[in-house]
């Protein structure tokens, strides 16, 4: 039997995150029939209820899907319909524990995950953290969260940011990398369509390469660079002091540093 979602159900927001979600548990046959999508548009999820504000009813669980930003508009006209028996999970990047605490004190339990797009695919990665120590509630959401990927706990709320820094965001450095690799493709005279499409197959190829064999990223990497040959002269332009690792740190600090912000703002209110 596939995992449930406790019910009622709400899923207060429901854009590109969250319909991913929603995405990999409509693949994994999950019962969306007491589960409510409640955003402003109204704009239709795929066989689930839409509304645009609360029914009068008090959920068992509740999942934010909205923007960090928007905390302070949403928590107040929710937090009425939050009881003791209602599981909080947050995907709101920089948003702690304790500030969801604050603004939602009679929840059961609050959960963080930082989920990233593939969870569609079920290839998700989902980390999780909680400072409420109900087994119950931890079960159920990681239950839910496995069905979507790798969904590991967090012993400590900085690795929800840290694991959330490569692999929640990690799909847009990705593609843009691949991206990269394609106007690099036009400039050496490739037409712009057939260099974007085979750089961003050779993206999707190489992590299904390094699925099936279980070889690790350098491992890979090995096997394509013969000695002497061309690779090698590629890689060790990346390799370089000035080169790819100095500049991944400078993107993963920025990433982090506005985490940090995301949160300081909304300690401040
Ligand atoms: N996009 C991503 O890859 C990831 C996003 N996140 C987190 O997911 C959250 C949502 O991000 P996205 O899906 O990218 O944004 P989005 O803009 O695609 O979706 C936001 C959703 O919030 C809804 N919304 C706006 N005002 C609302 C209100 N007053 N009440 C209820 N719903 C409201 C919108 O209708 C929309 O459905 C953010 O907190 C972000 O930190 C976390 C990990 C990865
Ligand atoms: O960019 C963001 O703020 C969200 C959180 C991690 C990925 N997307």
């Amino acid at each position: 039997m596939t995992a449930a979602i406790p019910v009622p159900a709400w899923l207060v927001g429901c854009g590109n995150m969250a319909g991913a979600m929603v995405d990999g548990w409509r693949a994994s046959a999950v019962d969306f029939s007491n589960v409510a999508v409640i955003r402003p548009s109204g704009a239709p999820v795929e066989s689930i209820r839409t509304l645009t504000d609360y029914p009068d009813q008090q959920p068992r669980f509740v999942m934010l899907g909205f923007k960090p930003q928007k905390l302070d508009e949403i928590a107040p006209r929710l937090e009425p319909h939050i009881e003791s028996d209602t599981i909080i999970v947050s995907m709101l990047a920089g948003i702690t524990a304790s500030i969801l605490r604050q603004r939602f004190p009679n929840a059961r339990a609050i959960i963080r995950i930082m989920p990233n797009l593939p969870v569609a695919q079920r290839q998700g990665v989902i980390p999780l953290y909680s400072e409420d120590r109900d087994d119950q509630a931890c079960d159920a959401v990681e239950g839910l969260m496995g069905l979507l990927g790798l969904a590991p706990w967090c012993e400590h709320e900085d690795q929800i940011a840290a694991i959330g820094a490569i692999s929640a965001s990690g799909p847009a450095y990705f593609a843009r990398f691949a991206e990269a690799i394609g106007r690099a493709g036009v400039t050496h005279g490739l037409s712009s369509t057939l260099a974007h499409s085979i750089a961003a197959q050779t993206l999707i190829g190489t992590g299904a390469f390094a699925a099936a064999t279980g070889e690790s990223m350098g491992e890979v990497a090995r096997r394509v660079a013969s000695p002497k040959g061309t690779t090698e002269q590629g890689l060790a332009v990346l390799d370089g002091p000035e080169g790819l690792q100095p500049l991944v740190d400078r993107m993963l600090g920025a990433a982090l540093k506005r985490v940090e912000e995301l949160a300081e703002a909304a300690r401040r209110n």
